[in-house]
């Protein structure tokens, strides 16, 4: 082990376990280290990176669970750490070292939407959350303004950084009308006698450590995890007939979904890929039928990617009502006219509240299409009629066409990036249409099922500036452009236990505030530790939705 110096601080860096991403991304990660460095070398501390740049792989990430142990194991567990993000990454491969390390974590992000690197950074404070690791977090754009450099002060001098969390209200001790309790309540109590079966296609996605929820915990809100195999979905696959794939192409056609074919399979998207993901499509649907499954998640990134194209369009097509019919072998139409909710990257957490919203919102007479996104990035914007902190909310692939303007005419399929996704695919892409939302997060939190909602509205931005913004990040995505009532960017962050976020729809600003309120009580009646976060109005008008 290598004996800590006085004044020096440890800096590691986690990234992805796909070679082509680690290389592709790594010139901002040196940028962004160089910036960093240079902060803290100004208020006198010294760097010293705990681990080196690999000439042969062309990157300086720890790429893997072993690697990072080793690096862990050869550092002064009482020195000061920081764990800096500028790309997607996977939290196992640092947390195990993070378990042990005793002195002072601090991880960081730069304040950019190149890379989901802010993404990777919320993913691992959620795993570090529910480890009941303590650290602190920052983020930045260029590591010199005042908010970083006070809280990189502050954590130099404490080992810690404080953070305004005036925004959170927890539920428990605020009073919401009796009528909106009650809602919510009988609609959980009906769901927990009842019981619901959750799908787990490969439980654990790219070390989301912080997405799996321990059993015991789960079982007492009323849910069940029944554990199935991504080979047991590619073998179905293979059982499903070219014309039953082309049906669902075709219905998707008469939509007007637009197809961005090429014929090069490793960099564009080809017919045969969209239809083997119509395979892919029709295969969920019959094995989560032969289950029971209430929702579903199919994890991809690890051993599907090996076989077979992108889940993307299969999750965003399940994720509406409005989808091209499956049949059993036996010709019975399975979920017929609905949508069978499914948790992106095997996100149990997600998984969980997306079900809960979905049935709660048919319950109270809406539309409860619902996805999650991950929280990629952000920044201020203003014209004529918008003022506000605009989240650019992005998800790798897929939401629900609901959500889209103009639906499924709005939509199209672009080809996954090669570096992530080596066989392709196509992803369901489109822009979320303004409308008013309700936002929240299921998360593991001293060792609890916790919940943070809050709400929220969807704006339309010029195109440019959507275009703008998709060119910043991942033009290939859908995306929703979100402002969050009373919450600002630094209190988010801070908060925030996850690298994604779930929304849905409400019809009207007052119908979404209630209905907040009372997806609120179902979570604390399903024993969920609840948190208002920004402006939910607790008292609000009555029976609006
Ligand atoms: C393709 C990437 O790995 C994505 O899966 C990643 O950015 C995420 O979406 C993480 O939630």
């Amino acid at each position: 082990m290598r004996q800590g110096k006085q004044g020096e601080i440890l800096l590691v860096s986690s990234g992805d376990l796909r070679l082509s991403a680690n290389q592709n991304c790594w010139p901002a990660q040196i940028e962004m280290e160089e910036q960093l460095t240079t902060a803290i070398e100004n208020l006198g501390w010294k760097v010293e990176r705990a681990h080196a740049y690999h000439s042969d792989k062309k990157h300086g990430f720890i790429d893997s669970q072993r690697m990072g142990m080793d690096i862990f194991r050869n550092i002064d567990p009482n020195q000061p750490l920081i764990v800096a993000e500028s790309v997607w990454q996977y939290s196992h491969h640092v947390l195990a070292g993070l378990t042990t390390h005793k002195g002072p974590i601090l991880t960081v992000a730069n304040w950019s939407g190149q890379w989901p690197g802010l993404v990777g950074m919320l993913n691992l404070n959620g795993c570090l959350t529910k480890a009941q690791i303590p650290y602190s977090t920052l983020w930045s754009e260029n590591f010199t303004d005042q908010f970083f450099i006070d809280g990189l002060q502050e954590w130099l001098s404490t080992g810690k950084v404080s953070y305004d969390q005036s925004h959170v209200k927890s539920f428990a001790l605020n009073k919401i009308p009796l009528r909106d309790d009650k809602t919510g309540r009988t609609f959980a109590r009906a769901l927990k006698e009842r019981k619901v079966i959750m799908g787990v296609f490969d439980e654990g996605c790219m070390g989301m450590y912080n997405a799996i929820i321990p059993d015991e915990l789960l079982h007492k809100t009323g849910f069940f995890k029944e554990r199935l195999s991504q080979s047991a979905l590619y073998a179905a696959m293979l059982d499903v007939t070219q014309e039953e794939a082309e049906s669902v192409l075709q219905w998707l056609l008469n939509k007007g979904m637009t197809f961005n074919w090429g014929t090069h399979e490793a960099t564009e998207l080809t017919r045969n890929q969209t239809l083997e993901q119509c395979k892919m499509y029709i295969a969920a649907l019959r094995i989560a039928d032969d289950f029971s499954c209430d929702t579903i998640g199919i994890q991809y990134q690890q051993g599907l990617k090996d076989l077979t194209v992108a889940s993307d369009l299969v999750e965003g097509l399940l994720n509406n009502e409005d989808r091209p019919p499956v049949f059993s072998k036996s010709g019975k139409e399975l979920y017929a006219k609905k949508a069978l909710p499914h948790f992106n990257e095997v996100d149990e957490c997600a998984g969980l509240d997306g079900l809960l919203t979905y049935l709660l919102w048919k319950e109270l007479g809406m539309t409860g299409e619902n996805t999650l996104h991950d929280i990629r990035w952000g920044e201020h914007y203003q014209d004529g009629n918008i003022n506000g902190f605009i989240w650019l909310f992005l998800i790798s692939g897929a939401a629900p066409p609901a959500h889209f303007i103009n639906g499924y005419a709005g939509a199209s399929s672009d080809r996954q990036p090669a570096m992530y996704f080596r066989l392709g695919g196509g992803t369901l892409k489109g822009i979320s249409k303004p409308g008013f939302i309700v936002w929240s997060r299921v998360y593991v939190m001293d060792g609890k099922l916790q919940c943070d909602l809050g709400v929220g509205e969807v704006v339309a931005l010029p195109v440019e500036e959507t275009d703008r913004r998709w060119n910043e990040t991942t033009p290939e995505w859908p995306i929703m452009h979100a402002l969050l009532k009373g919450v600002n960017r630094d209190q988010m962050m801070a908060r925030h236990k996850a690298n994604h976020i779930q929304v849905v729809y409400a019809k009207h600003e007052t119908g979404a505030h209630e209905a907040c309120r009372i997806k609120a009580a179902a979570l604390d009646e399903l024993g969920i530790k609840v948190h208002f976060c920004g402006d939910v109005d607790l008292i609000g008008k009555r029976n609006s939705i």
